[in-house]
């Protein structure tokens, strides 16, 4: 049976750039966090349909996998067939809603197997112009990159040099809904980060980004967030940053003790 690792992320820092439509361009160091991650497999096995198995909380139509399926099989006939004969099974580990992108880590995996296993022959850069229309987190993790600056609405990647690091996650029985978070920010909290501010960060390493803000300063969505979640700050430490919309909290443990 063919796996793979389908990792969650951080945001080391999130600041909004602007805005796109009804999005928001952003700046992000984006980073994996090798300890935590969900793994996808395909199973040889005849299915009269698309099937994915797994502890989700959506149906499959509604599945990151599902429309990245889709999406994969109007490239090549080859997909369709290929899942004819066999299974998608996923090992969920990765919470919801957490701001850790377990769906769009898992979206960006099942493409990169199915290049693979397809032989589709897809480069990375075709990889993203698909991923991207999945959601705005994909493309980070079709590059497989250990840490990277993220900039658009999360289409643009860069890739940062910088030692692995250990990063502790904490993720509180809190769903935020993303899309109420950037829109409690765009009433209640909007400005926008200098371009000039933006680039400054990108050369920082991670470590030294942290030193020197406050889990406000790093991530806009920290206020909006705990003003439409209050509980979350009972989970407010020192040294405890903000990943993404949310809920969860993360430290970077290189060096202590
Ligand atoms: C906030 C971030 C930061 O990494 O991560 P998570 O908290 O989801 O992990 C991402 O930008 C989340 O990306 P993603 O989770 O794909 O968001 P989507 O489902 O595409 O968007 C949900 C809703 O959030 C808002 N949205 C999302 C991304 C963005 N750059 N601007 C936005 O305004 C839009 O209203 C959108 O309809
Ligand atoms: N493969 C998947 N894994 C997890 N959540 C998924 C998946 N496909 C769709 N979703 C839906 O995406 C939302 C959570 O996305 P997820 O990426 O796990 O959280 P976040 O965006 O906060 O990091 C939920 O509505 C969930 O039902």
């Amino acid at each position: 049976m063919l796996t793979k690792k389908s990792y969650a992320k951080v945001n080391i820092f999130l600041k909004i750039m602007g805005k796109r439509d009804n999005y928001h361009e952003l700046s992000s160091r984006f980073v994996r966090v090798h300890s935590l991650f969900d793994i996808v497999s395909f199973k040889k096995e005849s299915c009269t349909e698309f099937t994915l198995e797994g502890n989700f909380g959506c149906e499959t139509k509604k599945n990151t996998i599902y429309k990245a399926y889709l999406l994969l099989k109007d490239i090549s006939a080859k997909v369709e067939e290929y899942f004819k004969n066999h299974k998608v099974i996923v090992d969920k580990k990765i919470p919801e809603f957490a701001g850790l992108g377990g769906g769009s880590s898992n979206a960006a995996t099942f493409m990169l197997m199915v290049n693979e296993e397809c032989n589709l022959g897809l480069s990375k850069d075709d990889l993203c112009e698909i991923a991207v229309k999945i959601g705005a987190d994909v493309p980070f993790f079709v590059y497989e990159y250990d840490s990277a600056n993220v900039s658009g609405i999360g289409e643009k990647i860069e890739k940062f040099e910088e030692e692995i690091l250990d990063i502790e996650v904490v993720t509180p029985a809190i769903m935020c809904n993303t899309g109420e978070i950037f829109s409690a920010f765009r009433d209640k909290f909007y400005s926008e980060f200098k371009e000039c501010e933006a680039i400054k960060l990108y050369k920082l390493k991670s470590t030294e980004i942290l030193k020197e803000h406050s889990i406000s300063e790093a991530n806009d969505l920290y206020k909006p967030a705990k003003s439409i979640y209050k509980e979350l700050e009972k989970y407010e430490k020192k040294d405890w940053f903000f990943s993404g919309s949310g809920s969860s909290f993360f430290r970077i443990n290189n060096g202590k003790k």
